[in-house]
């Protein structure tokens, strides 16, 4: 059995001190998982700022290359995938949606001709019927319909709408896995537990496995199934979302927990729940 995404010592250097130096950090630090190719699921990154989440994520998206060990996708090596039409292959199944959805847009380019340019790009729709068509079906996904989008330009949508966009053109090229980088930390705090609850849906209707990077332990404890605890590069914790999250062991993060929940579970469950009514 082949494993969708598997992370085998994984670790990226940058050098640090100018050109002449010869000292490196290590951003990311011999990771290791995997996401089995028969279950999707929803795998989160947690950690503080700076602990290498992001790094994770450009390797995964083929936009860094490891330092050392091997990111592989589908038993292909990434960091070995040449030629466009290999690339533009994984680009197709491996899908990324960004923190800030107003910089994803340019406020000069009507949203819909970005689900039509995905359209044309990754399903080879050449003509405008099969365009729409393409868009129309992944907008209906997110929630939204083309006939909502059409003409309108970011600036007329709110961060929350503008991140449902952003989804529907990462489902456009029918991807197997969505490389999520905090995605809703610019997201009105009423609305991202929707923008979560719709990665669920993913999950369990297209199958589709969601990398979710988040510093936010609320939603990770939320919609995750697995997660693991980064920290300074290296993965601290790791395992089932929910025993990580309510029973950590690291003082990292015991005290990551300490700052979002509080240590009750039933509590921590509580101020959840309360949050998906808010968000309705
Ligand atoms: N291109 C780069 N060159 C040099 N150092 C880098 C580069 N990219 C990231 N780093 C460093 O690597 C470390 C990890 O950064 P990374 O952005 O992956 O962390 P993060 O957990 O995603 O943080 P944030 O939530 O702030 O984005 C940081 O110390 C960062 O300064």
């Amino acid at each position: 059995m082949t494993d969708l995404l598997r992370l085998d010592h994984v670790t990226k250097l940058f050098p640090v001190g100018g050109f002449f130096s010869r000292r490196s950090m290590k951003a990311v630090d011999d990771v290791n998982f995997a996401l089995s190719a028969d279950k999707p699921e929803i795998f989160a990154i947690v950690g503080e700022s700076g602990s290498g989440k992001s790094t994770l994520a450009k390797m995964m998206l083929g936009n860094e290359v490891p330092s050392s060990g091997q990111l592989s996708f589908d038993g292909t090596d990434v960091a070995a995938i040449r030629g466009r039409a290999a690339r533009e292959a994984f680009m197709a199944k491996v899908q990324p949606v960004f923190q800030n959805p107003f910089e994803a847009f340019n406020p000069l380019t009507k949203l819909d001709e970005y689900l039509f340019a995905t359209a044309h790009r990754f399903l080879g729709a050449s003509n405008r019927g099969a365009r729409e068509a393409a868009a129309d079906a992944a907008l209906q996904r997110v929630g939204l319909s083309l006939s909502e989008v059409r003409g309108r330009y970011s600036h007329e949508l709110s961060g929350g709408q503008l991140q449902r966009i952003a989804v529907a053109r990462a489902l456009i090229p029918n991807p197997k896995l969505i490389v999520a980088d905090e995605p809703v930390s610019m997201v009105d705090a009423s609305l991202r537990m929707s923008i979560v609850n719709l990665f669920r849906e993913l999950r369990d209707e297209l199958k589709v496995s969601i990398i979710y990077i988040t510093h936010d332990l609320a939603t990770a404890y939320y919609i995750s199934d697995r997660v693991i605890i980064m920290q300074k590069g290296k993965v601290i914790e790791s395992g089932d979302a929910r025993t990580v999250l309510e029973h950590p062991t690291q003082p990292y993060s015991i005290a990551l927990k300490g700052a979002v929940l509080p240590p009750d579970p039933a509590a921590a469950s509580a101020i959840i729940r309360q949050r998906q009514v808010v968000a309705g």
